[in-house]
């Protein structure tokens, strides 16, 4: 497998770069007979797209989604649904000057170093351009899981350091920055501006609860539901760590602490974040991201050319401060993704759920 593919039975495949023609996805072994339309796509595409929060990019991309085959008067025929978004602003005159230089942070050294040719017109495969595709194929996933009575959703519950303390889920939609405590949004705002005048950029930390999951999603021994969220959502551009449930807080508990009691009226606590023996457990599944910050930031820093000479670089071009937000809806495509995809499999599994 190239790398460009997720999944068993519901299956994706993402192509396309963020200076080339268009990005997509092509989705196998959806079921016939799911309602969807572009309305359904543009409404998950609207909520990655560039804008909204002062963090985010200014390049202007429309991301009009159209949908290429796979789906006869507005519902899929169990065909090969294939996805469509044209590039219309990459403006990649603007990466000219940087051509022959790597930039810290970003995959610009490791792609040479693996493919021994690279398009260094804007972040091309490693670009989270890239993630319009899986936004996109999360729209048919999350019809599928909604009929079932499965719902995801992400909160940014830290950014440049400011924590949220509450959890106000009412709240979340009334700022920018898609948090559950109003007065940490404000600070996070306050934050992202002083880092963004000094040419820098910022971190952040993402929460994902999966409601409505049954119990005994997950395949035993290397497909853990667990390890397959980790894989998924450590697959995203910037993020780099993945907790479930307590996650590292939980090598501080003891036994007696860390259990989830299981009574008649199922489980009293969730610090095992809805998933036991990655199989899940009928709880909400918890997951939390750390997300790194931006790595083009327009401040100098040291680097090498192609050739391997010392040099320093300012990174301008149009690139956001932080991904959180942006990177909430793809935390969120990347939850649903993986469990539409173990709900099919148990279907195949089990006649007795
Ligand atoms: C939603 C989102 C937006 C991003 N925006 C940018 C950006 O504007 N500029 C940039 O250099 N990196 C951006 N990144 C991060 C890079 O895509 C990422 O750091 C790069 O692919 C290298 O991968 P790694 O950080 O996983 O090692 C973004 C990531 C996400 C998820
Ligand atoms: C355009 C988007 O975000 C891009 C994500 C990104 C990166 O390196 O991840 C770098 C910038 O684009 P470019 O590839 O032109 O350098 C961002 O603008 C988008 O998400 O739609």
């Amino acid at each position: 497998m190239a790398g460009n593919t997720l999944g068993g039975l519901f299956r994706i495949t993402t192509w396309g770069e963020s200076h080339g023609e268009a990005v997509g996805v092509v989705i196998d072994g959806a079921p016939a007979g799911i309602p969807f339309t572009e309305e359904h796509v543009q409404a998950w595409l609207d909520r990655r797209k560039p804008g909204g929060a002062k963090t985010s990019t200014s390049r202007k991309e429309p991301d009009r989604a159209r949908i290429l085959s796979g789906v006869f008067e507005g519902k899929t025929t169990g065909t090969p649904v294939s996805i469509m978004v044209a590039n219309k602003d990459a403006r990649s005159s603007s990466y000219a000057d940087i051509m022959d230089l790597y930039r810290p942070g970003h995959g610009d050294i490791t792609y040479d170093a693996k493919y021994g040719i690279r398009d260094y017109r804007g972040g091309g495969r490693a670009s989270a351009r890239e993630t319009v595709g899986r936004v996109a194929a999360a729209a048919l996933a999350g019809e599928i899981l909604a009929a079932a009575g499965i719902s995801v959703r992400a909160a940014t519950i830290e950014l440049g350091g400011v924590r949220a303390l509450k959890r106000d889920y009412g709240t979340m939609a009334e700022n920018p920055y898609l948090c559950p405590d109003a007065e940490a949004a404000e600070a996070m705002d306050a934050r992202v501006d002083e880092v963004r005048r000094k040419g820098d950029s910022l971190g952040g930390v993402v929460e994902i609860i999966a409601d409505g999951v049954p119990a005994g999603l997950g395949e035993p021994v290397f497909e853990k539901l667990d390890a397959a969220l980790a894989g998924a959502l450590m697959g995203i551009g910037a993020v780099k760590g993945v907790e479930i449930g307590d996650g590292f807080e939980a090598a501080r508990l003891t036994g007696s602490e860390n259990n989830d009691p299981i009574t008649p009226d199922g489980f009293a606590s969730n610090h095992a974040g809805g998933i036991l023996a990655g199989i899940s457990s009928g709880a909400p599944l918890v997951m939390r991201v750390a997300v790194k910050p931006i790595p083009s930031i327009t401040r100098e820093q040291e680097t090498i050319n192609t050739r391997g000479e010392a040099t320093t670089i300012r990174t301008r071009g149009r690139h956001d401060v932080a991904a959180v937000p942006r990177v909430n809806v793809v935390c969120e495509a990347m939850v649903a993704l993986v469990l539409v995809d173990h709900f099919l499999r148990q279907r195949a599994v089990s006649w007795n759920r």
